[in-house]
């Protein structure tokens, strides 16, 4: 048996160069030639035009730094649509208004698509809102939410818990008024309403064993997902060299999503407790409609589903609202006068006897511009979030083959010289007679973005937001030693890279602070 097992090795290793010849070279060849006379036959693809790209990394290498910046820089040189490659993937960039409207409103629905990043598979399994692909899942899940937390009769049930946070700010600073960190008291502050909607409470008052352990900080988990999904991770690119994880973005991610699973599923089986035997006919809170929608829809959302979602909401609503905040701030103290200006407005409006209301903010129209003016300038998403084309269409005469990246960049369309007057100047007068909004249908001004896609959160962002402003330029005067600085640090979210630190000064007594103050605000 040995020899002849022996003798059928020899007679193999000594037929393996013939076999070579007669069988893989011509294989091999065909292999080789097969793509370039696929390619040859193929109706050649009119592109949009773009820079010449290197081998393997296409442009992928030119995205290392502020993105944003360097792709205006491209459009000013080939036109309001550009085309690239970043590693085997085709990428669009539309930096005009008018390719703007053809990607989120006339081609909306081809482009509603999100690519599947790596970094969002394994946090959210791209069942969250912002990642999961149009269909009836994201349909419901956006439903659920239009009707938790976002709807008008919704918000209008959350205006006195948003008073009593935005008071408790106040009230935090007028007590250490010298060194105010304006990025964390408004994360604090936004972390707090998001949370009392999402879940019912603080953060830090819901009893979960795991937040014991440092590791296991969900404000800490969470701010390092949305740092993970600003990394342009080279595996999604170049998806044969994804096994490496060279960044180490997937390793990382996955740590994170475990850890956060822990967190929320503690939630949960918490909130499940409290619910049996109760009736649910009046659900809470945003995670109550979740589990109710989940026991209707059993078979549609999971638990896992559940985590993502509030993770979603947690991560969407407070860096995007912190940022921008901060952004305003930071040129409203580089321009007093304008910030004398906004503050006469709310002084006048309000008075010395109240806080600001939501309600006021419709007569507030100059407080309006400044944040129009702000959110031109800042857009905290300049390069909204990434879409994706489902199918092979046309834009503007070009052909956009099917699984296109496509990135729409407000950065550029806010400093455009041919749309905006000096439009490096920060000048809210610009907008006082003009009927520009932020809602999705000026497409030269969309910090929400516009679509079936757009921010879900926008009134509750766009509120909070307001009413943050006016109190705080309402309730103090500030000053800063230096004049801030407008570097900023990267990511799906852009924020300032040196945070603002301001003095302030009481103007309005401080009984107005005070948490019974009851019909101060
Ligand atoms: C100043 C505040 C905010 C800004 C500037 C902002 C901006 C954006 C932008 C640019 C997008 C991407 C749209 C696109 O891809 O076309 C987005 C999506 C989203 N935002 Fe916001 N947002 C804000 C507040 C909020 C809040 C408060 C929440 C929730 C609590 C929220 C939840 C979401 C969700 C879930 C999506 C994904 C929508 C989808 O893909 O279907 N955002 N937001």
């Amino acid at each position: 048996m040995a020899t002849t097992a022996m003798a059928i090795e020899r007679n193999h290793s000594y037929s393996s160069p013939l076999l070579f010849f007669v069988l893989l070279l011509p294989t091999l060849l065909i292999c080789l030639l097969l793509p370039a006379i696929l390619l040859l036959r193929k109706p050649r693809l009119r592109l949009p035009p773009g820079p010449p790209a290197l081998p393997l990394l296409g442009h992928l290498h030119l995205l290392s730094s502020a993105r944003h910046i360097l792709l205006t820089d491209l459009s000013k040189r080939y036109g309001p649509l550009i085309y690239l490659r970043l590693g085997s993937v085709p990428v669009v960039v539309a930096s005009s208004p008018a390719m703007a409207r053809l990607i989120l409103q006339k081609h909306d629905q081809i482009f509603a698509w999100r690519p599947q990043l790596q970094v969002a598979m394994h946090l959210f399994g791209m069942r969250d809102v912002l990642f999961s692909q149009p269909g009836p899942y994201w349909k419901l899940v956006r439903r659920i939410c239009a009707m938790g937390l976002f709807g008008n009769k919704r918000l209008e049930g959350f205006r006195p818990m948003i008073a009593d946070e935005v008071r408790a700010m106040l009230c935090t600073i007028a007590h250490a008024p010298d060194k105010v960190h304006v990025r964390e008291m408004g994360f604090a502050t936004s972390l707090s309403i998001i949370s009392r909607m999402a879940i019912g409470k603080k953060l830090e008052e819901v009893a979960i064993e795991s937040q014991a352990d440092p590791a296991y900080n969900l404000v800490k988990l969470m701010l390092e997902s949305i740092r993970l999904l600003g990394v342009f991770n080279v595996g999604d690119y170049i998806p044969w060299l994804a096994w490496m994880d060279l960044q180490g973005c997937g390793r990382k991610s996955k740590a994170v999503a475990k850890k956060m699973h822990t967190i929320w599923q503690e939630v949960i089986d918490g909130r499940r407790r409290m619910r049996r035997g109760q009736s649910h006919e009046t659900d809470v809170d945003f995670l109550d409609i979740l589990l109710s929608e989940s026991e209707v829809n059993n078979a549609q959302i999971s638990d896992s589903d559940i985590k993502a979602i509030l993770t979603d909401m947690f991560s969407g609503g407070i860096d995007t609202s912190t940022n921008s905040l901060e952004f305003t701030f930071a040129e409203l103290l580089a321009h007093p006068l304008i910030m004398k200006r906004a503050q006469e407005e709310i002084r006048t409006l309000v008075g010395a006897s109240r806080l600001v209301q939501e309600l006021d903010i419709e007569q507030l129209p100059y407080l309006r511009a400044v944040l129009k003016e702000s959110m031109r300038l800042h857009p905290v998403g300049p390069l909204l979030a990434p879409h994706m084309a489902r199918q092979q269409c046309k834009i503007a005469g070009f052909d956009i083959p099917t699984n296109t990246h496509a990135f729409v960049n407000m950065w550029a369309i806010g400093r455009d010289p041919t749309i905006w007057d000096r439009p490096l100047e920060f000048c809210p007068e610009r907008f006082l007679d003009s009927n520009i909004d932020v809602h999705g249908q000026h497409f030269e001004l969309l910090p929400f973005s516009s679509g079936r896609r757009s921010c879900p959160g926008m009134a509750l962002g766009l509120g909070n937001l307001h009413l943050m402003l006016a109190n705080l330029l309402h309730v103090f005067d500030w000053t800063i030693g230096n004049s801030p600085s407008f570097s900023i640090k990267l990511g799906i979210i852009v924020a300032l890279a040196n945070p603002i630190i301001a003095k302030a000064s009481l103007k309005v007594s401080k009984h107005l602070l005070e948490a019974h103050a009851d019909d101060a605000l």
